[in-house]
């Protein structure tokens, strides 16, 4: 049972009013969160629907679970064949579909672990390229693992803080930016954000969120689109900032078509710039209220620069230039990956890097490939050397499952060595029965 912080409690019911205070605190206080995946749109899998019980109405892969498996054992989560993503933040598959319609060049700012930029580069129109970026070190080498896994040879994957970008001189069609936050929306799944949640923590948070869209705003092209979230609740890291970002930076507002039945909150406070009479619907932004929508706590809105006028600067679509072009602008950052990795040379022999195995465009002619059983698989996964069939050549070999690529291992004869990367293996020695078929 959650324990709701008493300044939390007060501040939320004069904002909310009672009746959707009430819905909000019965929703937190549910013990089972909706349990939501997202399949993989370019590892060309189904998902297993006797499992589903509604697809997610807002976004085009995203589908409601009846239950909750345990995806550390079923191979193919690890084969980044399907993403775990609670369903709010799939909105903004929803958002992009209705407004981008050319190939872009997008940044998502604050991007571990990684949800919103392998949706959003589910959305975006093919040939778009994205960096996701996460400033803090451990947090970027998941992104890292988790951008690898999903297999968009067209996403690289950086260690920056916003200001850092300034120096590559990019222009981006589209910034996410999905700031830290108070993480009242995390109340019902983490009890950490209980605990460190206070009215001077919202404060601070406020003034992050505002400093980090001021450091990436001159990236941001002129007419180029703005994606803010939150997972928190209050007006001040959300409304208010938007309100910040529209006249002190020179934004506007856009219109998310939406469903009645989704049950999407609106602004709080009105048009915070318009005064107190103004309507929500004079400033369009969604909140995702868990108890009533089905998803947990999330504040999105998209917003189009305005200043300077569009087109009054020259933009790069990097999209339709050079690769080259793009890692040469990407120098001044600290990138953790980008496509396939060289193999490592290692004695006279060369190891594939395990992004080779991954990309949905590498050739993986290049090595035989073997489909394992679901036990070989999570053995392999784990770590441990494998035993192969004597027909199986010496060297290099791809591991499949279900032919998802897995990654390589060395065969050498009585035994094949594994190469899958250390700090992704499995760490439990519990290996269940049957395998979960989640695709
Ligand atoms: C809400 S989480 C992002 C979740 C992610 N977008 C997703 O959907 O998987 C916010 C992220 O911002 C990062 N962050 C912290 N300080 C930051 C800063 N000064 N600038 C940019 N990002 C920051 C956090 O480490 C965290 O990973």
């Amino acid at each position: 049972m959650i324990n709701i912080p008493k300044d939390f409690e007060e501040y939320t019911r004069i904002l909310m009013g009672e009746d959707l205070y009430r819905t909000l605190i019965k929703g937190l206080k549910q013990e089972d969160s909706p349990t939501t995946i997202r399949i993989n749109p370019f590892k060309r899998c189904a998902v297993n629907m006797d499992l589903v019980s509604n697809n997610v109405p807002w976004c085009k892969d995203g589908y409601y679970l009846k239950e909750r498996p345990t995806f550390t054992f079923d191979p193919l989560f690890h084969a980044g064949s399907y993403y775990v993503q609670e369903a709010s933040s799939m909105f903004i598959d929803h958002i992009i579909r209705q407004y981008i319609h050319y190939p872009v060049t997008a940044l998502d700012l604050c991007a571990a672990p990684g949800g919103k930029s392998t949706c959003a580069q589910s959305a975006f129109p093919i040939g778009s390229t994205l960096i996701a970026n996460e400033p803090i070190t451990k947090r970027a080498q998941i992104l890292s693992e988790n951008i690898l896994k999903f297999g968009h040879s067209q996403i690289a994957v950086t260690n920056n803080f916003p200001k850092d970008f300034k120096k590559t001189k990019l222009l981006f069609d589209i910034i996410i930016a999905d700031v830290p936050c108070s993480g009242e929306g995390m109340f019902r799944k983490d009890p950490k954000a209980i605990s460190s949640w206070s009215k001077e923590n919202v404060k601070k948070c406020c003034q992050l969120q505002r400093s980090i869209i001021k450091d990436i705003w001159d990236n941001l092209k002129p007419g180029g689109f703005l994606i803010y979230s939150t997972c928190t609740f209050n007006s001040l890291e959300n409304e208010e900032n938007v309100a910040w970002i529209i006249k002190e930076l020179g934004a506007k507002l856009l219109p998310i078509h939406t469903e009645k039945e989704w049950n999407i909150t609106g602004s709080l406070i009105g048009n915070p710039l318009n005064g107190a009479d103004s309507t929500a619907q004079q400033f369009p932004v969604y909140r995702f209220l868990p108890g009533k929508t089905l998803g947990e706590g999330l504040f999105i809105c998209l917003l189009q620069k305005t200043q300077p006028e569009p087109n009054t600067l020259p933009s790069n679509n990097i999209s339709l230039l050079q690769k080259d072009y793009f890692r040469k602008a990407l120098k001044p950052l600290k990138l953790l990956a980008y496509g396939v990795n060289e193999p490592e040379e290692k004695g006279k022999h060369k190891i594939p890097h395990i992004s080779q195995a991954l990309m949905k465009d590498a050739d993986n002619s290049l090595y035989p490939t073997i489909d394992v059983s679901y036990h070989t698989a999570i053995a392999y996964l784990r770590g441990e050397a494998i035993t192969l069939s004597h027909d199986i050549p010496h060297g290099i070999i791809l591991l499949t499952y279900k032919n998802q690529p897995l990654g390589y291992a060395k065969n050498i004869g009585n035994r094949a060595n594994n190469l899958y990367p250390q700090e992704w293996r499995i760490r439990s020695t519990y290996v269940p029965k049957e395998p979960n078929i989640i695709l």
